[in-house]
């Protein structure tokens, strides 16, 4: 399939509608989920000519890490629902693709099975930080102990997104025999809280935890920006959450401008939301991001055909960089610059 909308497509026609709901949708009228993809299309690539730029390299070093190409696999949650195997397979996809996989805390399969899936692989762990702290320093030293090289911490989510699909379709639990392997505590299995009185001092005490990166995911607000260097972060994701949580935030390409101008390259700043083309990757980076992630897409790519499908649209991807990288006349990702890029 030579595009990530034809995943999409087999995708949907796999997976139980719910669970093609589950993943596609948006909070309320999907504005944020749309304007993620439009944001992307309403901006213009201005191509250099006879730079003799030479065969384009996709490759990038982010908080210690090695990435054949500068495009992270998203934390997603769920993914046997996708494919029996589930995050083990989208692990070694990434170990293909020799990107950076970033776990979720809401993985159907536990942090160690999917470190153990793929020799070589770089797993990043997601955290919502948990009100119960002690609980939440558990699973630090569970991500720690399974080799994971840093900690993405998600702060966009002090309550749950009001998703209209999800509850139409009375979507709220994972099926039987399925659950988040990663919060067994004892004999039970904790739920996830999304609270809202986790504040900066938690993300302090996690600091103090810790010696590993800790990446803090959901910014938005240039202020945040600033706050979040005052509190000693190693890079900053901004994301609106694929427009799953506060509906009409801006788009998230449209965000980058102002929290690279705040952070004024004092760390790295990701972004994810929309990204469906080499060339949104190429934006997004000549618009100051270190890297990109994307989430549904592998979702796509993994429901549509197991490991090879996932594999496939992060080569998918990488394709495209390379060969946009080399119609903009760049020789290398770090060679992107603003200029290349206009409003329609
Ligand atoms: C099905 C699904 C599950 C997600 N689960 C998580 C999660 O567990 N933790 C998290 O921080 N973000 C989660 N996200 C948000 C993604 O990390 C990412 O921000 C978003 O998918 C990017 O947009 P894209 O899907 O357009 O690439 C999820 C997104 C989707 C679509
Ligand atoms: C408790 C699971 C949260 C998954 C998530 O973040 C999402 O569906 O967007």
């Amino acid at each position: 399939m030579p595009t990530i909308g034809e995943y999409e497509a087999a995708a949907r026609d796999r997976l139980a509608p719910a669970h093609y709901d589950y993943f596609a949708g948006g909070a309320g009228e999907e504005i944020t989920l749309r304007a993620n993809e439009t944001a992307f299309a309403r901006l213009a690539l201005l191509p250099r000519v006879l730079r003799g730029a030479g065969s384009p390299r996709t490759g990038i070093t982010l908080l210690g890490s090695s990435l054949a190409m500068p495009v992270l696999v998203a934390p997603t949650a769920f993914h046997r629902l996708a494919d029996p195997e589930g995050e083990r397979a989208t692990a070694r996809a990434a170990a293909t693709a020799g990107t950076v996989m970033i776990v979720s805390m809401a993985s159907t399969m536990a942090v160690e099975d999917v470190a153990s899936a793929a020799s070589g692989v770089t797993l990043w762990f997601q955290l919502y930080l948990q009100p119960d702290m002690d609980f939440t320093e558990a699973i630090v030293r569970r991500a720690e102990a399974a080799g994971c090289a840093a900690l993405v911490v998600t702060v966009d989510s002090p309550a749950r997104g009001r998703r209209d699909r999800d509850a139409r379709n009375g979507f709220d639990d994972l099926p039987d025999g399925m659950c988040c392997e990663n919060l067994r505590d004892g004999d039970r299995v904790r739920p996830i809280v999304m609270s809202p009185e986790v504040g900066w001092e938690h993300v302090d005490r996690l600091r103090r935890m810790t010696r590993l990166p800790i990446v803090l995911k959901g910014v938005t607000h240039p202020a945040d920006a600033c706050l979040a260097l005052d509190h000693g972060v190693s890079a900053l994701y901004v994301s609106n959450h694929g427009g799953r949580q506060l509906d009409t935030v801006p788009a998230a390409v449209d965000l980058l401008p102002a929290i690279t101008a705040a952070v004024g390259g004092a760390v790295p700043v990701l972004v994810d939301g929309g990204i469906r083309r080499g060339t949104d990757v190429v934006k997004a980076l000549a618009l100051g991001a270190s890297a990109v992630a994307v989430g549904r897409p592998v979702i796509w790519g993994l429901a549509a055909d197991g490991e090879r499908g996932a594999a496939r649209v992060l080569g998918l991807l990488r394709d495209e960089i390379e060969h946009a990288l080399a119609l903009c006349g760049v020789a290398s990702v770090r060679d992107l610059g603003p200029d290349l890029v206009r409003p329609c």
